[in-house]
């Protein structure tokens, strides 16, 4: 059985306080007929419950616009909408009904799906959602989700869910796209663009939603209904607006003739002036635009129409005498529009049947006269209405006529069966049988036709409500509907976001923080390296050097084990032994230059270690420690390009000994000088010394030589004396003897024979002199070796040897060495610093983006649910109730 009009829709009983506010209707009235009060106040309830219902709509079309338009701006602003696909699950759950497990996915990454649990709407509960399914252990424990259970086939049994849950109504984003007019799918060609093409592709839609939602509101509030009088020609069209007017406004006459359509409408649509605008041909009609129409008196209407042989638009406002509870056309709520169309022949048939399937066409009543019934064109029309409109209002006129009536109605009602079932079905108060002709003439409303007008005023209000009401509740719950799938599966998706966002901060801070709070320690740790080991590798190398330049000072190899002294040859080849002597122990000293450069390497390895284990402790697993690798070999090289320096007391002499410039590799350095052999200078110098002058004093003690130097020179001419005598003196007794020589010196008598003493003290010196020097040149050469390297620079006497150049041998290759191994050491330090530094800046970049993603999908989570509750709410106030695909009001 079809839905009716009438049956769903009887108006409440109003309360008795009610029913004295209702002014009684105009119309001929029983005096104590409580049945006439009754009608009364159901047309009274008719326009309030119409009024309530468009209110209603009117709020949620509002609410539900104002939830579109901050979801599109949040999707624009702040989180970019997913396109959520459902489908049913295949996996089996105890507990869960198969129904209500579904597999969600979104269209930018259709791979990639997660198992939810689907609600379907329930009584009282309009809203779908989506749940994350509980993890299948505790399913398979037993556990249940309580907002599922069993529900969906429940409600699909009940009609409250429609087949297509899964799917969106009118946000659905299907795209018929493709080379050369073919088709895609459109979840394939959804699926290929990129989450922001799919948010914008959705913002579009809502946007076209929008633009629907308004026009839906402004059809709502429209106040405007036409109500379209057609029959066949003859039938009495114009008798029966004129009856409903209660005034002869339209002409009537025995012949046919209305040819154009008369809209009939309230005179205070037209400033209360009565008044008839005929519309020109071509124009669209527009009450304040003279050029559309021209302007006619009532009296004159029944020229214009029987003049007129085009089919031509007439508006006419008129006057209606009856008060707004009484009258169809100011009815104080609905400015119902009465249009006379002409009478249905072969030439108007399509005319009119296009006019009555204009939209704003609420009503087509169908005038039909008793006496001929239906005529071919009158079949061929309400088949075609009754199809597009469903419900007709049929009024059988001319019944006065009648003798038969039974026969009459039963004929007619039959041929209506089969014309319009649905009107058939609920002909009682669709169907009506009257005279209007008597209305008008006599001035008597019989008993029928105030059915009738009753019946159409309802009829009227009522197919508004499904005209104007219906598509926009259906258009509603649909989108709100959209609105629970991409919000709670948009929800979803977020608190998963959320999740991950906080659990990778609740790794990522710490970790920043020990870094951040190791800063410190780290970088004074890393100084702590850097200066502790050039320090050592300098002290290292001054020592060895200084004990070095000691032995060699002493006439010994620096290096004994490396490098050893030449034996004496011969006096022969004096001059020659004395180069070897001088080279061996140049070569001894860059031998222990290259000991203490090794020494040196050996600290910048356990430096560079040490670095190592500082970047172990400070950096977070998984960071990629220095690459750089440290090749101890490649320190104290000089590196091509480099510019050496050529001084023999300058660093370069023996650092540069990796490209063979040693000392002992410099020619002028082992050229021999007579003073090699013979130093004069330095024994006349100790001789000077004897006489002990305080200078003397301090000098001999740097020169701890000074002394036995001395001794040993003196004993060269008393050796001669004693040799002379043929008689070996101890040191002792060369002393006495010198001491003797002296005196001897010190008095005339004995200077005569003084001088073949000296002469012969000469000659013993000389011999003494070539017996002892295979002895004294290496200490001499040493010696000069010893001086010259412990000689600060040029500028020594200034305040401090502070440049290489202007220090002493030992201290130069100290600092030198000192140096380069700070250069390692600063390197290393400087790679851990900057690996560091960049992991610091890397984590907090990091958690600066977890915690911005944090806050959006925080902020994300909030706002779905609440457009979630205010999806529901619009439902709730508004008071729906039905399944999704045909909603309805609650009364
Ligand atoms: N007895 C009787 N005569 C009626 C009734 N209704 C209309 N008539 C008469 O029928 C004739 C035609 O009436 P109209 O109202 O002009 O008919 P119409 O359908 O408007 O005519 P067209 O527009 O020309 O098709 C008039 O003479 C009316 O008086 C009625 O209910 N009873």
């Amino acid at each position: 059985m079809s839905q009716s009009y009438f049956p769903a829709y009887r108006p409440l009983r109003p309360t008795p306080e009610s029913i004295e506010d209702i002014t009684p209707l105009a119309t001929p009235a029983r005096d104590g007929d409580v049945a006439d009060l009754e009608v009364t106040k159901e047309k009274v309830d008719d326009v309030q419950q119409y009024q309530e219902h468009r209110d209603r709509l009117t709020t949620a079309i509002d609410a539900t616009s104002s939830i579109l338009t901050d979801l599109r701006e949040f999707n624009k602003t702040s989180w970019v909408v997913r396109y959520p696909h459902l489908k049913p699950s295949l996996s089996q759950r105890p507990g869960i009904h198969p129904n209500s497990r579904r597999t969600l996915s979104f269209a930018d990454d259709p791979a990639t799906s997660t198992e939810v649990v689907f609600t379907p709407p329930t009584q009282g509960r309009l809203r779908r959602t989506l749940t994350a399914a509980a993890p299948s252990t505790d399913v398979e424990a037993g556990t249940e989700v309580p907002s599922a259970t069993n529900t969906a086939s429940a409600q699909e049994s009940e009609g409250l869910v429609s087949k297509s849950d899964n799917e969106f109504h009118v946000l659905r984003l299907d795209l018929k796209l493709g080379p050369h007019g073919t088709t895609t799918s459109g979840p394939t060609l959804v699926s290929q663009l990129e989450k922001s093409s799919i948010a914008s592709l959705l913002s579009e839609r809502i946007a076209t939603s929008l633009t629907h939602l308004s026009k839906l509101r402004a059809r709502v509030q429209d106040v405007s209904s036409k109500v379209l009088v057609t029959g066949d020609l003859n039938a009495g069209k114009s008798t029966f607006v004129n009856a409903l007017l209660r005034r002869e406004v339209m002409p009537v006459d025995q012949q046919p003739c209305t040819t154009m359509f008369c809209e009939v409408h309230d005179a205070a649509d037209n400033d209360g002036v009565e008044e008839a605008h005929v519309v020109k041909e071509g124009c669209t009609y527009s009450p304040t635009d003279e050029t559309t129409f021209t302007r006619h008196t009532l009296t004159e209407l029944e020229e214009i129409v029987s003049e007129s042989d085009a089919q031509r638009i007439l508006k006419l406002y008129v006057k209606d005498p009856r008060n707004p509870q009484s009258s169809l056309l100011n009815n104080g709520t609905v400015n119902i529009s009465l249009i006379d169309a002409p009478g249905l022949n072969r030439d108007s048939l399509k005319t009119t049947a296009l006019f009555a399937r204009q939209e704003e066409i609420d009503v087509v009543v169908f005038v039909v006269s008793a006496e001929n019934h239906f005529t071919l064109s009158a079949k061929e029309f309400l088949w075609n209405a009754s199809n597009e409109k469903a419900y007709l209002f049929i009024v059988v006129n001319r019944f006065d006529q009648i003798r038969d009536k039974a026969r009459c109605k039963r004929l007619v009602l039959d041929q209506i069966r089969q014309l319009s079932p649905r009107t058939w079905e609920d002909a009682a108060d669709l169907v009506h049988f009257v005279d209007s002709a008597s209305v008008v003439e006599k001035g008597e409303v019989p008993e029928s036709f105030q059915n009738l007008e009753h019946s159409l005023r309802s009829f009227v209000l009522q197919k508004r409500e499904k005209s104007k009401l219906l598509p926009a509740i259906t258009f509603l719950n649909k989108i709100l509907s959209d609105l629970d799938l991409l919000t709670s599966a948009n929800g979803l998706v977020a608190t998963a976001e959320l999740k991950q966002a906080q659990d990778d901060l609740a790794r990522a801070r710490p970790v920043l923080e020990k870094m951040l709070a190791g800063r410190e320690e780290l970088d004074e740790a890393l100084a702590a390296v850097e200066d502790g080991m050039s320090g050592e590798a300098g002290e290292k190398t001054k020592q060895r050097l200084e004990k070095a330049l000691e032995m060699v000072g002493t006439g010994k190899s620096a290096m004994p084990e490396i490098i050893s002294m030449p034996s004496f040859p011969g006096m022969l080849q004096l001059w020659q032994y004395t180069r070897d002597v001088k080279k061996a122990l140049l070569l001894s000293i860059d031998e222990a230059v290259k000991a203490a450069e090794n020494d040196a390497r050996g600290l910048a390895v356990e430096g560079v270690a040490k670095v190592g284990t500082l970047g172990d402790a400070h950096l977070p697993v998984g960071v990629e420690r220095s690459k750089r690798i440290f090749k101890p070999e490649a320190m104290f090289v000089v590196r091509p390009g480099h510019k050496r320096r050529s001084s023999l007391n300058t660093v370069v002499v023996g650092g540069a000994y990796g490209l063979g410039i040693g000392l002992a590799a410099q020619p002028h350095a082992v050229d021999v000088e007579l003073r090699d052999i013979i130093d004069m200078r330095h024994y006349l110098m100790r001789f000077a010394l004897v006489g002990s002058s305080e200078e003397g004093k301090s000098l001999s003690l740097e020169d701890s030589d000074i002394s036995t130097s001395a001794i040993s020179m003196l004993s060269v001419g008393v050796g001669a004396v004693t040799m002379v005598g043929g008689k070996t003196l101890g040191a002792r007794g060369l002393l006495e003897g010198l001491v003797r020589i002296g005196d001897l010196f010190g008095n005339a008598s004995t200077r005569k024979w003084a001088a073949p003493i000296a002469g012969a003290l000469a000659l013993g010196l000389t011999l003494y002199f070539v017996y002892e020097l295979p002895n004294t040149i290496p200490r001499t050469v040493g010696r000069h070796i010893k001086t010259i390297l412990s000689t600060t620079g040029p500028a020594a006497g200034q305040a401090s040897a502070s440049s290489p150049e202007q220090m002493a041998f030992a201290p130069a290759h100290a600092h030198r060495i000192g140096k380069e191994t700070r250069k390692v050491m600063r390197l290393a330090a400087w790679d851990l610093r900057e690996r560091f530094r960049q992991t610091v800046d890397e984590r907090a970049a990091e958690v600066k983006s977890w915690e911005e993603v944090e806050r959006i999908a925080q902020r994300a989570v909030e706002w779905f649910e609440e457009c979630g509750r205010r999806a529901e709410e619009v439902r709730q106030k508004a008071g729906f109730t039905g399944p999704i695909d045909a909603p309805v009001l609650a009364q």
